[in-house]
């Protein structure tokens, strides 16, 4: 919408990719969809069925001339290609194009710079945007100075080169260096929050999935949402209340994507770290998705490489509302709307199984005088009946094995 109001002219792009199996349909598919995200319209697809990338020019010499005359019939103003390129690949295929060359990659850097809206956000944009321009410096032609608009400028002569490659490099450790001040801050809440036993259950899933919706649904919290690929960046944390009245703390996650830019995983690891240190994970699914099973493969594949795969989860299936059948769940899988709030008695009661399965019922008779352990036990569990007689306070409560260790002096069978 910003673009729009300032007037700016929406951007024509062919999008380009390379086909060898099913997924990569799929994944073409995908790239249309960030393509608008970006607000870029997507006007032709050029597509070449081959084992692997051309080394000089992604697609095959008698494509990129095929693509050269789609280019100057159409009027495009940009190639988005389905892959990483490297700086002379870009270059050569602009030389020949004489059209702007921008991968997959920098298309999912451009969406999540204009979405990062806290500060943190925007400092892991850039440095990512700033470890995928390093290497590419001298094939990207004019794309540092291109970042103020001008399609086609040429690119900086070596000592210029030097001198960006030295300045991009001071950025990076400058923002890494702010970047590590938040981390510190962030372990140090999560450490408060660990000392409280307040514990996290992370929404995790493909982006587009419902996460935030469904956030919003249980919580009532305001958490953007869109039917556009990464609408969230930050993570957002809300409490929310179990039917027992047991308290979970729930966080909203930046979504998943086959190929996600590794530099982008780089940068976001302490925002998603959040996820590695959560007590259970939501893995919010969306049902009417035709390739759900290879999603599910991705959003696994990223966990298992955040260290996290090993946390107990609930698999989410959301969107039902668009089904026709009726599905039913068990104890590790919930089918949900998160729109329609279908299902969140189901959702509920697995979260709380899961989440307290460690928590038994144990009687304890507190002397008068322990008002410290009182207070613990009345902050720390549930207490379900309490009597007062001459030699203390009766009291029943579901605690979890850790309270029951620090109090064993008081229980009572
Ligand atoms: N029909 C239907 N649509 C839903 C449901 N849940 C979410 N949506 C829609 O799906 C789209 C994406 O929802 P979000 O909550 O933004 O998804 P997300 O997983 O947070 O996405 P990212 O933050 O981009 O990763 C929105 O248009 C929602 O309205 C549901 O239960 N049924
Ligand atoms: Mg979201």
């Amino acid at each position: 919408m910003e673009e729009l109001n300032r007037n700016e002219k929406i951007e024509r792009a062919i999008l380009v990719g390379i086909i060898s199996t099913v997924k990569d349909e799929e994944s073409m598919e995908e790239l249309k969809e960030l393509t608008l995200t970006a607000g870029v319209e997507v006007i032709g697809v050029v597509t070449q069925k081959r084992d692997t990338i051309h080394k000089a020019h992604y697609i095959g010499k008698g494509k990129l001339e095929e693509l050269k005359f789609f280019v100057e019939n159409q009027e495009a103003d940009l190639i988005i290609v389905n892959d990483e390129l490297t700086g002379t690949q870009i270059k050569n295929m602009e030389d020949f194009l004489n059209v702007k060359v921008i991968d997959r990659t920098n298309l999912i850097l451009d969406i999540f710079a204009k979405r990062a809206r806290s500060k943190e956000g925007m400092l892991q944009v850039e440095l990512a945007q700033l470890k995928y321009r390093l290497p590419r410096l001298v094939g990207m032609g004019g794309q540092l100075s291109r970042l103020g608009g001008g399609i086609g400028t040429r690119g900086p002569g070596e000592t210029k080169l030097e001198a960006d490659r030295r300045h991009i490099q001071n950025r990076i450790k400058a923002i890494e260096k702010k970047l590590e001040e938040i981390k510190r801050h962030r372990d140090l809440q999560r450490s408060r929050r660990k000392k409280n036993q307040v514990p996290v259950v992370a929404i995790v899933g493909y982006t587009n999935a419902g996460k935030s919706t469904l956030l919003n649904a249980l919580t009532k919290a305001e958490v953007y949402v869109e039917d556009k690929l990464f609408a969230t960046l930050d993570p957002t944390a809300r409490r929310l209340i179990l039917p027992s009245g047991r308290e979970v703390i729930l966080i909203d996650t930046v979504g998943f994507i086959r190929k996600l830019p590794h530099d982008l995983v780089e940068a976001f690891k302490s925002t998603l770290e959040e996820v590695k240190y959560a007590d259970l994970l939501l893995h919010v699914i969306d049902v009417t998705s035709p390739d759900m099973e290879e999603k599910i493969k991705v959003v696994e594949r990223v966990l298992s490489d955040l260290g996290a795969i090993n946390i107990p989860k609930i698999n989410v299936f959301n969107k039902i509302d668009l089904l026709e059948v009726v599905l039913k769940g068990n104890e590790r899988e919930v089918y949900i709307s998160a729109k329609n709030k279908i299902g969140f008695d189901n959702l509920l009661e697995a979260i709380e199984r899961e989440i307290f399965k460690d928590v038994e019922v144990v009687n304890f008779l507190l002397p008068y005088d322990k008002t410290k352990e009182y207070n613990y036990l009345k902050e720390k569990t549930k207490i379900i009946e309490e009597n007062y007689n001459e030699d203390g306070i009766m009291i029943k409560a579901e605690v979890q094995k850790e309270t029951k260790e620090k109090l064993k002096d008081f229980i009572i069978v």
